[in-house]
């Protein structure tokens, strides 16, 4: 389990953008090519990236920052009217070794959020309307992301985003995030956001102030994130680490009180993308003998047959075990699948390579993948 006090201890250094990798989307209609190696050499080496010129239009992140800052200035009792439930929906409160913050998830199918009764009634229908609007944009961003990803890799365009279809289970969710003030300290074995390794296939994140510690490529440091104006901070998860045979690497990220003090706030919000429940698990590996400056993936075949779903339902249940609100009965999972996920190796956020990681694992023994995310 993550989120070590330790480790929180340990001086942050802030990263430059000349250091941490910034990319400019706006050329990717243009310059597909290098735009899409650009982003596949950030996504293999720090499994995030900073990106300008994404197209969702700087009054739209804006009114949902302002949207979530009116939400959560409510009284508790109409924040909480509604808890997060399993189609990832609803109020969340966290004062655990998870982390110190509050939430709003929007998450299932397209336009769910619409009509779904698991929100505080400060929720109007036009609100909830604003919501599944920018949910769409966001949507629509990761198929351009999950093109380029693919082209870099010398798949069909279309690799990633058939598995993606915003219209099938569990669908995407869009978290407003406030790392809340606290009137005293809190209890030390508390961090802001624990360490962890996101578990879907990509997330966005978008904030205005610094905070998002994150692992340096070889897994040498934590740095914080630069804050780029009017850029999403792009990250790759457990699930597209997974797929990729981890050529794509899923990286340790966290929040620490020396980031955001116990008496600061600070606001965010993660869009968290995630693979069709029931698109099949596939690996992909690099075929050798392509040519200079060319990649080139092809499946390989997967040693049992399994779906994203039979995936997320295990990492759910890795999650929520911790502090939560939803019954072990709906967290039942079965144990041989839970096993085999958490000894795949998945959820590793190490910077190795794949070489490196094999060595280590027959080094180690099997890895425990159960991070939490
Ligand atoms: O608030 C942030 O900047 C990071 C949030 C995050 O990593 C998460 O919720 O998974
Ligand atoms: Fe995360």
């Amino acid at each position: 389990m993550a989120g070590s006090t330790m480790a929180s201890k340990c001086p942050v250094r802030s990263t430059g953008t000349n250091e941490f990798p910034v990319i400019d989307f706006s050329r990717y209609e243009n310059d597909p090519h290098s735009v899409s190696s650009e982003i596949f050499d950030a996504a293999s080496q720090w499994g995030f990236l900073v990106l300008k010129g994404h197209g969702i239009p700087k009054e739209d992140v804006d009114e949902m920052f302002c949207l979530s800052e009116q939400f959560f200035r409510q009284p508790q009792k109409v924040k909480q009217e509604k808890w997060l439930n399993m189609k990832g929906q609803g109020y969340d409160l966290k004062e655990s070794v998870i982390g110190v913050h509050e939430a709003c998830c929007f998450g299932n199918v397209a336009d769910a959020n619409l009509t779904s009764p698991n929100f505080s009634s400060w929720w109007t229908p036009e609100r909830r309307k604003r919501i599944e609007q920018f949910r769409s944009k966001c949507q629509l961003l990761s198929n351009k992301i999950f093109e380029a990803i693919a082209l870099a890799m010398g798949l069909s365009p279309s690799t990633f985003i058939e598995a993606h279809s915003p219209h099938k289970e569990p669908g995407n969710a869009l978290r407003l995030i406030r790392y809340h003030p606290l009137a005293a300290p809190p209890d030390p074995k508390f961090p802001r956001l624990c360490e962890h390794t996101d578990w879907g296939t990509m997330t966005f994140l978008f904030a205005t102030t610094p905070g998002l510690e994150v692992r340096t490529p070889g897994d040498k440091e934590w740095v914080v994130a630069p804050v780029v104006e009017d850029a999403i901070v792009v990250n790759i998860a457990d699930g597209l680490a997974l797929w990729s045979g981890k050529a794509l690497k899923s990286t340790l990220h966290r929040l620490s009180w020396e980031s955001v003090p116990f008496d600061r706030e600070r606001y965010s919000m993660a869009y968290f993308i995630n693979a069709n429940a029931d698109a099949p698990i596939k690996i992909l590996q690099r075929a050798s003998g392509t040519g200079e400056g060319m990649l080139r993936f092809v499946e390989t075949p997967l040693s049992m047959s399994a779906t994203f779903g039979d995936y997320q339902a295990v990492r759910v249940k890795m999650i929520e075990k911790h502090d939560t609100h939803i019954t072990e009965d709906e967290l039942r999972v079965d144990p041989k699948f839970l096993e085999m996920v958490k000894n795949i190796g998945v959820a590793h956020g190490t910077g190795l390579s794949v070489e490196e990681e094999k060595a280590k694992e027959e080094a180690d023994g099997l890895l425990d993948a159960a991070q939490v995310a």
